[in-house]
This record gives C-alpha cells, structure tokens and sequence, in this order.
C-alpha cells in the first residue's frame, strides 16, 4: 500500500503515515519518567513501537508525538536508533485525543485520501500482522480498530454518591471486544469526525475510533483481530509482562 502521497492523483497509493502517540505522563505507572521511556529487553518502550512502524513495509513514515520536555531525547533516540522513517518528532498534547488532533494537525496538507495509524506509544509489542491488517481494512473501510475477545464478563455499574458500585447490566459477552491500537483512518475521516468532535463541549473520547463512531454516525468502522500480546503497558509490573511475552515472540528483537 505504501508510496508517494494520492495527491491529486487517484492512481496513486495512498501515502500511509503512522503516529506514535507518546504525550502521557504515565500517572498509574509512576516513576520519574513517561513509562514510554522506560527499558524494555534493551531498548526504550516507545524505540520498539516506532521501530514495528518503521519496519512495517505498508508505512511510509512515522511521526511522533512526545511529552514536550522529552522531545530532546527522543530526536536522540530516533537519530541513533536507524529510525529512518521518522519524519518529525513533535511535542503531544495534555490529554490524549489532544495528542491526536496534534498529529492531524502535522498532516494537514496530506491529501484526504492519505491513511494515517494512531497508536499508543506502550503498545511495544504490536505485531506486523496487525499493522499490515489495518492498512489492508483500509482499502474497504475509512476507519478501523484493532481488538481482542474479553476472557472475563464485563459488566456496567452504577456508583451511587458514598461510590459503592451495584450492578447495572452484564452485556453479552461474545458482542463485546477490548480495544487496542493501531486505529487507522483515511485522512478525509478523521478531519470531519474531529471537526465536530472538537465542536462538542461534551467530547470525551479514550480512543479514536469511538470518535468517528459518535460523529460520523454513518461511517464505517472495521475492526481487526489484536493480539494478547498487544498489551499497553499502564501499570507497575506491565513491563515484566511485556518482556516475558518479548522472549516468547519467535524472532524476538531482544534487544
Ligand atoms: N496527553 C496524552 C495522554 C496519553 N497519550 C498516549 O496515549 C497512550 C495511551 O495512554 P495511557 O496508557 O493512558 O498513557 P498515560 O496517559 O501516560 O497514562 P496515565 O493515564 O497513567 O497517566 C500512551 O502511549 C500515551 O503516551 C498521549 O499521547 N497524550
Ligand atoms: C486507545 C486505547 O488504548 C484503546 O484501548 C485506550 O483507550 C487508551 O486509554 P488510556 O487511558 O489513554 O490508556
């Protein structure tokens, strides 16, 4: 899929941007850094997400999007890491559909038939089969979504003013799917969704693809099968986790 931008030409493949989005602080992780820093097997968590998206023959090139005071080291780590698709290195935004819209804004002048990739910079370990099946949903879908079954039954609750939780609903279990990431979009997409959501002083978005679901109701939104693998790491002990799945990984970059 990959190649020059469709500018103008409808012959031409659409170019295929990804974005790493790396503005958290990693709050519920803790630690003096944003836990995208942190080592995995070797090498930086967020050097291991660019690196799957620099490797991916489908991409074209690779954006990030870094917590401001760490744009520095970051340039750094892309320099010296033969991150060759990095084509900029930019500062996020304080919450994460901020970071998104920072990373729409970067390709402003992309042609709206462009395809772009939002993924979580803790997500290291995603795969080049889920990466390679988002760019391919896209030549059928304006927007698509990576997730994986639940093992557990989710459920819904209601938390009443002392915020003890009863039971609300159980929905049913085989409709229901955990998000990952990459969530992909054709440019054109992803403007006029975030163009109203932006307008929306109720917005509250976690993810990207529930953005383009709210606001351009009629729109399609594949989704791909993740991995269990594909883990984020959020919390303390997620990257021990992350380094036990590393080495399992048949042609494990260890480091
Ligand atoms: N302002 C933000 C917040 C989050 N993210 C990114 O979105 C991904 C998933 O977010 P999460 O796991 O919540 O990361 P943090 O927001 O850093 O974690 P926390 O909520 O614990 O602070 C991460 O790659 C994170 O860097 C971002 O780009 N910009
Ligand atoms: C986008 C996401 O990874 C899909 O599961 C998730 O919503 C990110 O949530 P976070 O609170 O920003 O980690």
């Amino acid at each position: 899929m990959s190649g020059a931008s469709a500018a103008g030409d409808p012959s031409e493949a659409p170019r295929v941007t990804a974005a790493v989005l790396a503005g958290g602080v990693g709050a519920r992780m803790g630690g003096a850094r944003p836990k995208q820093l942190l080592p995995l097997a070797g090498r930086a968590v967020i050097e291991r997400s660019i690196a799957a998206f620099c490797d991916a023959p489908d991409v074209d090139d690779v954006i990030v999007l870094m917590v401001e005071d760490h744009l520095p080291e970051v340039s750094e780590m892309v320099e010296h890491g033969g991150l060759a698709k990095v084509s900029a290195v930019l500062p996020g935004g304080p919450t994460r559909t901020a970071t998104s819209t920072a990373a729409l804004r970067a390709l402003d002048t992309r042609d709206g038939r462009d395809l772009v990739l939002l993924h979580d910079a803790v997500r290291p370990l995603v795969s080049q089969r889920v990466i390679a099946d988002c760019v391919a949903a896209l030549t059928e879908a304006g927007a698509v979504g990576t997730a994986v079954p639940t093992a557990d039954t989710v459920i819904e609750v209601e938390r009443d003013t002392s915020g003890s939780q009863t039971l609300r609903a159980v929905p049913p279990r085989e409709s229901l799917r955990r998000m990952q990431t990459p969530q992909g979009f054709r440019l054109d997409v992803l403007r006029r969704a975030y163009d109203r959501a932006l307008a929306d002083p109720e917005l509250a978005a976690t993810d990207d693809c529930g953005v383009v679901l709210r606001y351009l109701p009629g729109e399609t939104v594949r989704i791909v099968e993740g991995d269990e693998s594909n883990l984020k790491i959020t919390n303390p002990g997620d990257v021990e986790v992350a380094e036990m799945l590393l080495r399992r990984q048949p042609a494990a970059r260890v480091p």
